[in-house]
């Protein structure tokens, strides 16, 4: 496995509109994207960008949405995944599975356009991981 930058946290929240305005007037947050619905992953997602990395802000959509265990265990919302980048996620996903680690599901298209899967916190220290494959033309960063 390569393991390659941190390209976001995610952070669930009930809101995404009040924890823009936090962002903003607390830590001045100045680089926030456009909220957008991901009907299949469940989620609407708010990226704010921060010098070397972003902080992906996720609010349930729909009644299968994965946050809604999450949001009733934590109401206020909370740091929720951290996201890596790798080069290739179907051999990043073949050699987890092979180190007997749980991943959940198949590669899906995700808010950067390019494939995801997630790693299991029971398998990761308590830390929901998404390992994303690096876009094509870069990140953010190489905007
Ligand atoms: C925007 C799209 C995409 C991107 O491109 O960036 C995203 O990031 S989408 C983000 C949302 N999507 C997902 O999270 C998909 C993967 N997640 C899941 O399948 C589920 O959330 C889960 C990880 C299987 C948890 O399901 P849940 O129903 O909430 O809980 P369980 O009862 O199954 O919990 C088991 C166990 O795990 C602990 N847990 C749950 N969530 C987390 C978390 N985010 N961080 C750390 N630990 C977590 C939970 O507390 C349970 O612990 P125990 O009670 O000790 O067993
Ligand atoms: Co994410």
């Amino acid at each position: 496995m390569i393991l390659g930058p941190l390209n976001h946290v995610g952070v669930a929240t009930p809101s995404i509109e009040r924890s823009v305005a936090m962002y903003r007037d607390l830590l001045g947050a100045t680089v926030i994207r456009e909220a957008f619905d991901l009907p299949a992953q469940g989620v609407r997602v708010c990226f704010i960008d921060t010098p070397n990395s972003q902080i992906e802000l996720i609010e349930p959509l729909g009644e299968a949405s994965p946050l809604h265990g999450f949001l009733a265990r934590n109401p206020a919302g909370g740091q929720h995944h951290v996201c890596f980048e790798v080069p290739d996620i179907h051999a990043a996903k073949a050699e987890l599975e092979a180190k007997g680690a749980k991943v959940l599901g198949e590669p899906r298209i995700g808010a950067h356009g390019t494939l995801v899967i997630f790693v299991h916190p029971k398998d990761m220290g308590g830390v929901l991981v998404e390992l994303m494959e690096t876009p094509k033309g870069g990140n953010h960063q190489n905007a």
